[in-house]
């Protein structure tokens, strides 16, 4: 597991938007798995900003989401679909054919993760698959004690998940109770992982990765046994962690990221 420590979190996105953006510029094609929630929104920003500088295409790239709320429709302000439009889809010159998120009202829902999962084995699989952490633990909506064997599956959302995304919505009442998630070895399938945890609220979380067992009670520890993952973390998520940690090495952010 390589860390990379930013100072802070625009410095954070400005380094995985270069890790991506080296990645889509250098392939012929590439499958990107993409992420939600409050993190990624800065990196997103930096892909949208460069796109529009820099012309970097995104023609030859499929993206694939990690998750989905049940029963939101895609034109829903706090459904995911809608969320990347805003933050990402919209800005950039991807061909809609090649943008893959989770149907959350689906009629069959089984059958839609069945189909989600063969859609992304069928397509070659995940090349870099970005990731969010939560409080718990989750990654994607794979909440507390899901097996790591798991499959792309319908999931009771924790209230802890639900309470802090409540936050998008009027009230906690409107947070869909489920949702369709990528599982754990889906996204433990992926080549490669960039995990971006940002802000003191995450230190606990990055912590117990760092450092805790590797245990389905803590479904992020799973990743250290991945053989090319990168975690980006800035100084308010590290703390003081890190320099515990004798298993991990810390490297500063790439200067140039910095311009
Ligand atoms: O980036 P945030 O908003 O802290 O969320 C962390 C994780 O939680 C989720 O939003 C799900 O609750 C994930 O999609 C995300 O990666």
């Amino acid at each position: 597991m390589k860390i990379i420590k930013a100072d802070n979190y625009s410095e954070l996105c400005r380094t995985a938007a270069k890790i991506i953006i080296e990645k889509v510029t250098h392939a012929d094609k590439i499958n990107l798995g993409l992420a939600t929630g409050s993190t990624p929104i800065g990196l997103y920003c930096f892909l949208v900003d460069d796109h529009l500088r820099n012309h970097t295409s995104y023609h030859h790239v499929k993206t694939f989401n990690l998750d989905e709320y049940v029963g939101l429709h895609p034109v829903d302000r706090n459904s995911y679909h809608y969320y990347m439009r805003e933050h990402l889809f919209h800005h950039l010159d991807l061909l809609p054919e090649n943008i893959y998120l989770p149907n959350g009202i689906s009629l069959d829902l089984d059958a839609e993760c069945e189909q989600y999962e063969s859609l992304i084995v069928n397509q070659g699989g995940i090349e870099l698959q970005l990731l969010g952490l939560g409080r718990n633990g989750h990654i994607g909506f794979n909440e507390p004690g899901t097996s790591f064997q798991s499959k792309t599956h319908v999931v009771a959302l924790d209230n802890s998940t639900r309470k802090a995304n409540s936050r998008f919505f009027d009230s906690i009442e409107q947070v869909p109770q489920h949702a369709i998630t990528m599982g754990m070895e889906t996204i433990f399938s992926s080549k490669e992982i960039l995990l971006l945890v940002s802000g003191e609220g995450k230190a606990g979380a990055l912590q117990r990765l760092l450092e805790g067992e590797i245990l389905e009670e803590f479904p992020a520890s799973i990743l250290k046994k991945h053989p090319n993952i990168t975690v980006i973390a800035d100084n308010a998520a590290i703390g003081s962690n890190v320099h515990r940690d004798g298993s991990t090495f810390l490297v500063a952010c790439d200067p140039e990221s910095r311009q």
